[in-house]
């Protein structure tokens, strides 16, 4: 049987679902780094803070929440060529999907979808026909995404938030927990509540 190898990058919350997902898949987890000194364990693996020799390795899966975080990791690493499905996730056959995106339990996605690379596709969320997902999207738990629907580079959808038909939301913008989008969102904005409002710009860190 063909080993799949993977290194990690990112120790956190995410990280241990991510890692969850590779074993399931039966992936042989190398090594595990982050660049918190202070983070040296998660779960039952041991966890390197010398990123110098990330950049040697090969197969690198960005276990970052942060979006922009894994935008500039995906600049400087190797990463991995490759997507995280769990198995519970039903998707498409027509759903075109690049790489380093992680799809997590109970996600549905129907026909004709497009996802770029190193999204985060959350546990149960439902992307419907005809969405387009550019890279470095974060689509948190619950979310609901109507047909047709853009989400642009960097964006995060936030917890149980549902997207109605045909409405693009513009780059790096963040949608609040449970917000209820009814018009497209510019760019680099926060927007929160039923219907959804700006309520301030996004300070990308
Ligand atoms: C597995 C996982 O954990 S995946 C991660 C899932 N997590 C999420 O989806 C979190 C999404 N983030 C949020 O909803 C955040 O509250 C944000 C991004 C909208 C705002 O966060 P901050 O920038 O820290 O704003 P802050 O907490 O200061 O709130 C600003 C105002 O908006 C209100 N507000 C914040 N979030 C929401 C929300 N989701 N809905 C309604 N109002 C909100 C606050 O009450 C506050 O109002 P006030 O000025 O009248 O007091």
């Amino acid at each position: 049987m063909e080993i799949k190898n993977i290194n990690i990058l990112g120790a956190g919350g995410h990280a241990k679902v991510v890692i969850e997902i590779a074993e399931e898949l039966d992936y042989k987890i190398n090594e595990i780094y982050d660049q918190n000194p202070e983070v040296s364990k998660i779960l039952d693996y041991n966890v390197s803070n010398n990123l110098e020799t990330l950049t040697e390795k090969e197969n690198v899966f960005f276990a970052l929440g942060n979006n922009f975080n894994r935008k500039s990791s995906s600049q400087k690493y190797h990463f991995a060529n490759f997507n995280l499905v769990h198995p519970s996730a039903i998707i498409s056959t027509r759903t075109k999907i690049g790489v380093g995106n992680v799809i997590m339990a109970g996600v549905v996605i129907n026909s004709s979808v497009k996802i770029g690379s190193h999204c985060i596709i959350n546990t149960s969320a439902c992307i419907d026909h005809d969405c387009e997902i550019e890279d470095f999207v974060h689509i948190s738990p619950n979310v609901a995404l109507a047909g047709n629907v853009k989400i642009k580079e960097g964006a995060q959808v936030g917890i149980g938030a549902s997207v109605k038909q045909n409405i693009t939301i513009g780059s790096w913008s963040v949608i609040g927990a449970g917000a209820v989008v009814i018009n497209d969102v510019p760019e680099n904005v926060v927007v929160v509540g039923n219907p959804a409002k700006i309520i301030k710009s996004v300070v990308l860190k």
